[in-house]
């Protein structure tokens, strides 16, 4: 296409074929679409038809036999020239599938026309991954990791002309060891076949890698992470895939394949979690203690039942009712604007979230690398807890598609840290249900929550016992109480759940950071079919 003064670029109208019909095709780049009308539409259909340009997958010369049903007389009279646009075609629930639609003509020249300008175009699209590297966890979930990424992922990305390098993982921390290692500079991204597990690999892998590489020693607590800007994208194969689910609105491969196709970016807080100086894990989703912690501890025995195990457990977890004792310190998020009882959830272009990105610009300007703002006012509250959880985002899943804390931020730099404190079980309950329903699970007087950007916790236990000695005594104790399910007593510690990871210091400190990584995704989209998809399926039903 010729450029216009100022570089910019004429729009391409066209009478092209589409199906038995003459249609008036135009490609807008100053709208940034592609555009098909039927110049003499029924009534019914008065409608425009477009693609946005940024979520076009690719474009192909078509053989035009082979591909067509029967167009008519215009097959007989002379050899026919066709291309195939694939683009992301949004269905209910969040769900995107790739559709295609396939446009003739007469005139090479014409379609060799269209082609060109439409791979130019797809050319600029800079966020778009060209290089991936991706991990498959044979082993996560239902075992489908393999066959899922085989049959459903990599066709869409050889479409795309992606290009990528497949690692099936062979042990846990395969992926982990492997990032500390490889050249993951020439990559465009990095791909986690499985589930919340799998993620928190290859998350820990990249950050670490690049706080190495940037000579940050992350045992620190109090140092200020270097942003991993490579992108990770989630293939959802594990048992919960709650990050995928509360950052793309539904666990779905093909889904998010598309997200990455069209290289999505969504900021991510990451939690960091220390013990005496000493770095133990990220977290990105659920930090839990008590409740979580003891589905988690219970189910990792019973891995060989797959998804289940978390039935399983829970309904174990919660008939022996446990509560446990500690003291938590944290500070409030005072810098973020939203309230963990806000009624608004984060959506795509969160405002809350693009706030905290450039307080975080600014601070990086300030500052650079120094972390600031250590000395603000702490809270205490000690008490007796069934279940203490600090979420960096909402941890919508499938089995609770409003998550842990509904109005929590995937990138706005802070966590929500939700208190259930000692209750009936029949409250308990209650509590538990509301996580499944419309009704406010905070609405408890025996629950609290507050949005935080560090925390410590400590179990009385440790508070009371510091010793070896006593150390010794405790895990006897510990012992002890665990052999008499019956028994509800507080004297044994629980063990946090770090993104599905077991972590055995009970005293801990954690500390949000904001926007520390990237995703392949957009955040959840406003529930909408929108207008685009809509004229889409209205057009096939004509076709
Ligand atoms: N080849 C392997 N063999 C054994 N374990 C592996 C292998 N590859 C990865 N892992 C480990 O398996 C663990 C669980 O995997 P993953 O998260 O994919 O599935 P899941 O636990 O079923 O799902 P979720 O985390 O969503 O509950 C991860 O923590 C990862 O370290
Ligand atoms: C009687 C009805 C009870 C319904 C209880 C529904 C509550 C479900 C909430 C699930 C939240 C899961 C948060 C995600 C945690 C993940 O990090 C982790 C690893 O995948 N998964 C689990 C289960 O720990
Ligand atoms: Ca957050």
């Amino acid at each position: 296409m010729e450029r216009l003064p100022g570089g910019r670029r004429p729009r391409l109208v066209s009478s092209l074929g589409l199906g038995r019909r003459s249609w008036e095709v135009t490609l807008d780049e100053e709208r940034g679409r592609l555009a098909w009308r039927d110049p003499r539409p029924p009534r019914r259909l008065r409608e425009n038809c477009f693609v946005p340009i940024s979520e076009i997958i690719a474009v192909e010369e078509t053989e035009f036999n082979k591909k067509q049903r029967n167009i008519g007389r215009w097959q007989k009279m002379a050899k026919l020239h066709a291309f195939t646009v694939y683009y992301v075609k949004k269905a209910r629930n969040h769900r995107w599938r790739c559709s295609d639609v396939t446009f003739w003509c007469v005139e090479e020249h014409l379609c060799n026309q269209w082609i060109q300008a439409l791979k130019e175009l797809l050319e600029m699209q800079k966020s778009r991954p060209k290089q991936l590297l991706v991990y498959i966890n044979p082993y996560g979930g239902k075992r489908q990791g393999k066959r899922i990424y085989e049959q459903k992922v990599a066709p869409l990305f050889s479409l795309a002309s992606i290009s990528t390098d497949v690692v099936i993982t062979e042990h846990a921390n395969h992926a982990k060891d492997n990032l500390l290692e490889v050249n993951i500079y020439k990559y465009d991204g990095v791909v986690c076949v499985g589930g919340d597990g799998m993620f928190s690999e290859v998350m820990h892998g990249l950050i670490g890698r690049i706080q190495k590489d940037s000579g940050i020693d992350q045992n620190n607590p109090k140092a200020s992470l270097v942003q991993c800007n490579i992108r990770i994208g989630i293939i959802p194969a594990g048992s919960t895939d709650c990050i995928c689910y509360s950052t793309v609105g539904i666990s779905d491969p093909v889904t998010s394949a598309l997200h990455i196709i069209v290289g999505d970016c969504q900021p991510l807080d990451v939690s960091s979690v220390h013990h005496n100086n000493t770095f133990l894990k990220y977290s990105v989703s659920l930090l839990g203690y008590g409740f979580y912690g003891d589905i988690l501890k219970d189910s990792e025995k019973k891995r060989w039942m797959g998804p289940m195990r978390y039935d399983y457990s829970g309904f174990k977890t919660f008939l022996s009712h446990h509560y446990y004792e500690g003291t938590i310190a944290y500070q409030p998020a005072k810098h973020t604007h939203g309230s963990p009882r806000d009624k608004e959830s984060c959506r795509t272009g969160c405002h809350i979230c693009k706030k905290s990105e450039k307080q975080l610009a600014e601070q990086n300007k300030e500052h650079g690398l120094k972390h600031e703002g250590g000395e603000e006012e702490w809270k205490v509250i000690k008490g007796k807890f069934l279940a203490i959880n600090a979420v960096s985002m909402s941890c919508a899943c499938p089995r609770s598609p409003k998550g842990l804390s509904p109005a929590a931020h995937l990138a706005d730099g802070s966590a929500d840290l939700i208190l259930v404190r000692k209750c009936s079980r029949f409250d308990f309950l209650r509590y538990l249900v509301r996580h499944t329903n419309q009704d406010d699970q905070f609405d408890f007087p025996f629950v609290d929550v507050y949005r935080v950007k560090c925390f410590q916790f400590t179990s009385k236990l440790s508070e009371d016992n510091e010793s070896n000695v006593m150390d010794i005594g405790k895990k006897r104790f510990g012992q002890f109480c665990r052999d008499h399910p019956a028994c509800c007593c507080n004297i044994v510690n629980s063990t946090w759940n770090c993104d599905g990871e077991t972590l055995d210091s009970s005293a801990i400190e954690v500390r949000v950071h904001c926007q520390l990584m990237k995703l392949f995704a957009r955040g959840i989209e406003e529930n909408c079919k929108d207008e685009a998809a809509h004229s889409q399926s209205s057009i096939e039903q004509l076709l």
